[in-house]
């Protein structure tokens, strides 16, 4: 029955909402008749209003929370004698709430606290659930005036076994489960109800029943206490788990390059130790290794250098086409030295942003400096070191090249660093940079010639398996104007080849076909071309090698071929036996005169009305060297020993006198061409049907057909 002292808890909020428990306990447990006038009481008194301003207090505060069980029950019924025996109050009489108020206070001399507590809380808004109003009723509005008692010792024990009974519920679920799972207070209260009713408690028990229950409460309300705990912890777990996530981002090349740009605080490059790579890895280039050799002597003893007084430059500048192997000279230097190598690409230091180039040729000659001696390699130096212009593309390069040029004034010469400059353009590079004292020092990488281009191709074919019939010599004669790194691809390519077609060894078939792929584009093997266009073909094409066979100033022929190749039809290829440093009249005209074997091949055979266009590029060759005959080299008689360079600005009589000769000279070309194959028909038309069955000859094979002899079969 209701019993104060079993639902209130000696702790400070909860036996509140106990306290409902307990107000709503008669009303449930009680007979029919009961919670019949309950009900119409209820119905009544939605009408009536609390005052707003009742003071609130808990049950701490009244000092009922410090109470045992048992104790309240006893001083309730000294206040209320009668009380806990009042049901009938609540039963028997059908009137408004304020009669009701008024028959208690004249029948017993004082107010109803209690009713006047049910019906201005509990039962204000009847359609409201249990728990909502357990959650109102957290303060106890009180009209009596109450004293309390607590002892410091009760109040110890009590926080001890709350503690400890905490601890056991800590081990049997994850704490965030519990807190869910204990949430739902207000169901808690009125589970406490039922079970009440279900388990039918004998009455003497339903002290210590309400006490456990209302522990248990408290335990969850700590349960909660720590879930929050837990939920912040996992929040601040999750937090530093992200910010370590956005650091490994950072430290990822990819973004970090992005970082880098932006920030330009470390583009340091991490140097290289070279001992791999030797003067003995590059090939063909004795000159410029000779001129390092003496830099890869400083680095390995620089005191023997300075003991004299003598100053070593402090910069070397190489300077040559692209591929000529500048990078690899530089890294050989290092290698020879055995010192650390800095590579930094000069469009590295080409930035948008104001100051980020400079930082970083700071933190490159700062590391540098830190570890000398070291080579400092600074590739396409044209693109940081050009010119000081002020360009929207380049807003800042000016601050940039200060930078360099501060940096290589910093330090003495003494001091083991080099740096080593490549570029394709030294023209373009900024005077300031070339002076003295800064690159001071150049070493040309040229294109390698012949002897260099057959040490580059031997180099690179050791590298893979290739037959003993392989002259690398004749690869390297065909090859003029091919760099290091042309060469080694090319070599690649026929291994490629080989491969593809099933071979063990590379052959000069394969090397050949290599050279042709990177000179003339790849072989078009699908095109369907007719018989007419191929025998125009091989006429034209055999007449290129006729006058080239008969005319004693021309090279010699390589080979000649009819295979569509790239955007020709077929072509003739001729070899220098080495490479020509200059070029004689005579070997000019024959080369004219070889560019007008196919047009005039095809007007002798087929007549005027069937010339093709496919001449053109011939007659582009013949007027460029006609052209350079009369304008450049002074091999005009009429027009003398004088250059035309600009013909545009010349007088209209100069520019007709210019066009004259270029005009004979072509004519005399022409005509010369015709009188050879005039007189080699027959050659000419073997070599053609030769042509024709086997699409492509080389050297040895035209040789024997133009000697008249038949070729056997392949
Ligand atoms: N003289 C050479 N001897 C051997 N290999 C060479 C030579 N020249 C070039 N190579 C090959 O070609 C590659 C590219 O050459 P490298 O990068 O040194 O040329 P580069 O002159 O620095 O070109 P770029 O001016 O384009 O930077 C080298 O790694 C090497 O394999
Ligand atoms: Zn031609």
């Amino acid at each position: 029955m209701f019993s104060l002292s079993s639902t209130v808890q000696p702790q400070v909020t909860v036996p509140l909402s106990h306290l409902i428990n307990a107000f709503h306990s008669p009303k449930s447990t009680s007979s029919v008749s009961a919670s019949v006038s309950q009900s119409q009481h209820r119905d009544v008194v939605p009408e009536h209003e609390a005052p707003s301003n009742e003071p609130v207090l808990n049950l701490r505060d009244l000092g009922l929370s410090e109470l045992k069980i048992g104790q309240i029950d006893q001083l309730v019924d000294h206040l209320l004698p009668g009380f806990c025996k009042g049901k009938n109050i609540f039963s028997h009489w059908h009137t408004s709430h304020v009669s009701a108020q008024s028959f208690f206070e004249n029948k017993y001399g004082y107010i109803d606290v209690f009713n006047t507590l049910r019906s201005s809380c509990l039962y204000r808004q009847h359609s409201r659930t249990l728990k909502s109003i357990c959650s109102d009723l957290q303060y106890w509005p009180v009209f009596i005036q109450s004293r309390g008692f607590k002892t410091l010792k009760s109040r110890t024990r009590r926080l001890q076994s709350t503690s400890e009974r905490l601890a056991e519920t800590q081990y049997i679920a994850p704490s965030f489960v519990k807190g869910f799972l204990l949430r739902d207070r207000g169901s808690d209260v009125e589970t406490l109800d039922k079970l009440m009713k279900t388990k039918n408690i004998p009455e003497a028990h339903q002290d210590a029943f309400k006490t456990g229950f209302a522990e248990g409460f408290l335990k969850a309300q700590a349960l909660t206490q720590k879930t929050n705990d837990s939920l912040r912890r996992t929040r601040l777990i999750l937090f530093v788990l992200l910010l370590f996530g956005i650091y490994g981002l950072l430290k990822n090349p990819f973004l970090s390059v992005r970082f880098r740009t932006t920030t330009g605080l470390d583009s340091a490059v991490d140097p290289v130790q070279m001992k791999n790579v030797t003067f003995e890895h590059v090939k063909g280039v004795e000159e410029a290794k000779q001129e390092l050799q003496e830099v890869v002597e400083f680095l390995k003893n620089p005191q023997k250098f300075t003991v004299l007084g003598g100053k070593l430059p402090k910069g070397i500048l190489l300077v040559g086409p692209p591929g000529t192997g500048k990078t690899l000279l530089a890294r050989a230097v290092a290698g020879e030295a055995d010192v650390p190598f800095y590579y930094a690409s000069g469009s590295e230091f080409d930035e948008m942003f104001v100051g980020v180039g400079a930082s970083r040729i700071r933190n490159l000659f700062r590391e540098a400096k830190a570890n000398a001696p070291c080579v400092i390699f600074i590739d396409e130096l044209d693109s940081v070191g050009g010119k000081r212009i002020e360009s929207p593309m380049h807003p800042y390069s000016r601050q940039t090249i200060n930078q360099l040029l501060a940096e290589m004034d910093g330090f003495k010469p003494n001091e083991g660093v080099i740096i080593i400059g490549a570029t394709n353009f030294p023209e373009a590079l900024d005077n300031a940079l070339i002076r003295p004292g800064r690159f001071d020092m150049q070493v040309t990488v040229p294109r390698p010639d012949v002897k260099g281009r057959t040490e580059i191709l031997k180099w690179y074919l050791n590298k893979i398996k290739f037959d003993q019939s392989v002259d690398p010599e004749i690869i390297a004669r065909g090859t003029v104007g091919f760099s290091g790194a042309e060469l080694e691809n090319l070599v690649n390519q026929a291994a490629l080849k080989a491969a593809v077609d099933g071979k063990e060894m590379v052959t000069m078939k394969e090397l050949e076909f290599s050279k042709d792929k990177i000179l003339m584009g790849p072989e078009r093997r699908s095109v369907e071309i007719d018989n007419k266009n191929k025998t125009i073909t091989a006429y034209h094409e055999s007449g290129h090698a006729i006058i080239a066979y008969y005319t004693k100033d021309a090279m010699p022929i390589n080979k000649a071929t009819i295979m569509p190749r790239g955007p020709t039809l077929g072509h003739v290829s001729l070899l220098p036996e080495n490479d020509r440093w200059n070029e004689t009249r005579a070997q000019l005209l024959a080369q004219m005169d070889v560019s007008m074997g196919g047009r005039v091949a095809e007007e002798l055979i087929f007549g005027t009305d069937h010339i093709t266009t496919g001449a053109s590029s011939d007659f582009d060759n013949a007027t460029k060297i006609a052209k350079r005959m009369v304008t450049k080299f002074g091999m005009s008689e009429k027009l003398g020993v004088m250059t035309y360079s600009d013909t545009g600005k010349l007088s209209p009589e100069t520019q007709s006198a210019i066009e004259q000769e270029i005009r004979i000279l072509l004519r005399d070309s022409y005509e010369r061409a015709k009188h050879i194959l005039k007189t080699h028909a027959k050659e000419h038309k073997n070599l053609a049907e030769a042509l024709l069955i086997y699409e492509t000859l080389d050297a040895k094979e035209i040789q024997i057909v133009l000697e008249g002899k038949k070729l056997e079969l392949r």
